[in-house]
């Protein structure tokens, strides 16, 4: 696949009307990023140790437009619904499993779901492997590879561009005309060989315990956002926005104490969470927010809300996905003005960058990320990707800055440091 995404107007013809077989049973305990086999077509949403990780193509589903998160549902509840299940375990993550990522953007994009033939599960230290068609779950392991040189290149916007971007996005926010917009900007890595997936995961998981690292369709990242997490009735989201990195010979004591009471992050952070709550409001019962608070990652800190609900309903997880995407911390305020900027000012195509991404169930449930420190992969190549909301106050170079802070998870693991 090209890293510049290609557009699919219309869902491949899939293996999904037979009567596929499905089984849940009790796995070994075991580390789940070590058990995928081959260097590419890695699925993965794992983080401290816990999660899913999957292997082989049962069926996909590709979508894209306005509509995609509605066909990708449909799709689902019809695959799921053609299945023999016996699932020995019964909890979130056991019987059918999909691994999902939505584009960014409704024009261009290009969404994903794919069933693996084989998932294993951990939680809480109990671990479940799940078959689909009757796949055996051993899978011979292949050596992982490292790249001994990785060079880069400017992407499809350059940082000058970015900065220009950034600069005449603020000009707009000073002239009133919207509050809150996240520009970004990519950047082209080459290695010397094809990349192993797993050597790109597992420098990230052992780097970045707090994130959730992540693996669809050669989409790979380790994201400290949490879009929604779905666990019956019981709703829970991470919403990050305003964001510091060591700088100035600052301790990490006098960073912190300078973000929670920064204005400009403060009010970065106010945008994100009210389009996180007030959208998810009158899908819920009970609604809490927590925070801020700092949460310190190795490369940056980001002030961090939790959100907890009750759901009225039983509405899934792609269904709340969709109402919720994008939130402020990855689009802007108002959401369709900041949209067009976007669109006007980055004029590149994010591809899945910053759309949901992570896993569903056959119940609806399941976990989303938010696709940040990602690139997408294709042979030797990753195309990295990292933006930063910005605001009236926001200043051109300490937003290139911290974009550049945002990309080093990526490179690290690309260059296994
Ligand atoms: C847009 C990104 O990150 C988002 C923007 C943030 C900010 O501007 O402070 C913080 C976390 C994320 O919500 C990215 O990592 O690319």
């Amino acid at each position: 696949m090209s890293p510049y995404p290609r557009r699919v107007t219309s869902a491949p013809a899939s293996r999904t009307r037979q009567r596929l077989r499905v089984h849940t049973g009790r796995a070994r305990n075991e580390d789940l990023l070590g058990r995928l086999p081959s260097p590419d077509s890695a699925l993965a949403w794992v983080r401290d140790g816990s999660g899913l990780v999957g292997w082989g193509e049962a069926a996909r589903f590709e979508a894209s437009g306005p509509n995609r998160f509605a066909d990708t549902e449909r799709w689902w509840e019809e695959f799921t619904a053609s299945l023999d299940v016996q699932d020995d375990v019964d909890a979130p993550g056991t019987g059918p499993v999909a691994f999902v990522s939505m584009a960014f953007s409704d024009e261009p994009g290009h969404s994903v779901l794919v069933v693996p033939e084989v998932v294993l599960g951990r939680r809480g230290g109990q671990s479940w492997v799940t078959t689909v068609g009757g796949a055996g779950e051993e899978a011979e392991i292949t050596p992982i590879r490292r790249p001994s040189t990785v060079r880069y290149a400017d992407g499809q916007l350059s940082v000058t561009d970015f900065r220009g971007a950034v600069a005449a996005a603020v000009a707009r926010m000073r002239e009133g005309k919207l509050d809150k917009v996240v520009l970004a900007h990519d950047l082209l890595a080459v290695a010397d060989v094809p990349i192993d997936q797993r050597f790109v995961l597992e420098g990230l998981a052992r780097r970045y315990p707090d994130c959730w690292v992540y693996a669809v369709d050669g989409l790979l990242g380790a994201t400290p956002e949490l879009l929604l997490r779905r666990t019956g009735q019981v709703v829970d989201s991470r919403v990050l926005a305003g964001t510091t990195w060591p700088h100035d010979g600052m301790s990490d004591e006098e960073l912190e104490a300078a973000l929670l009471s920064s204005p400009k992050n403060l009010e970065e952070h106010d945008y994100a969470i009210r389009s996180l709550a007030d959208t998810l409001k009158p899908f819920c019962t009970t609604m809490s927010v927590d925070g801020p608070s700092v949460l310190r990652l190795p490369n940056v800190s980001h002030l961090s809300s939790d959100v907890i609900g009750t759901l009225r309903g039983s509405p899934s997880l792609l269904r709340l996905g969709e109402a919720l995407h994008p939130t402020a911390a990855v689009g802007g305020t108002p959401r369709a003005e900041a949209i067009a900027v976007i669109d006007e000012l980055e004029g590149m195509d994010r591809g899945r960058y910053a759309g949901p991404v992570g896993w569903i169930d056959g119940n609806g449930d399941g976990e989303l990320g938010i696709a940040l420190r990602c690139a997408q992969l294709d042979g030797r190549a990753a195309r990295l990707f990292a933006g930063c909301g910005l605001v009236a106050e926001s200043d051109p170079d300490s937003e290139v800055c911290e974009a550049h802070a945002k990309m080093r998870p990526m490179r690290d693991a690309l260059e296994g440091r």
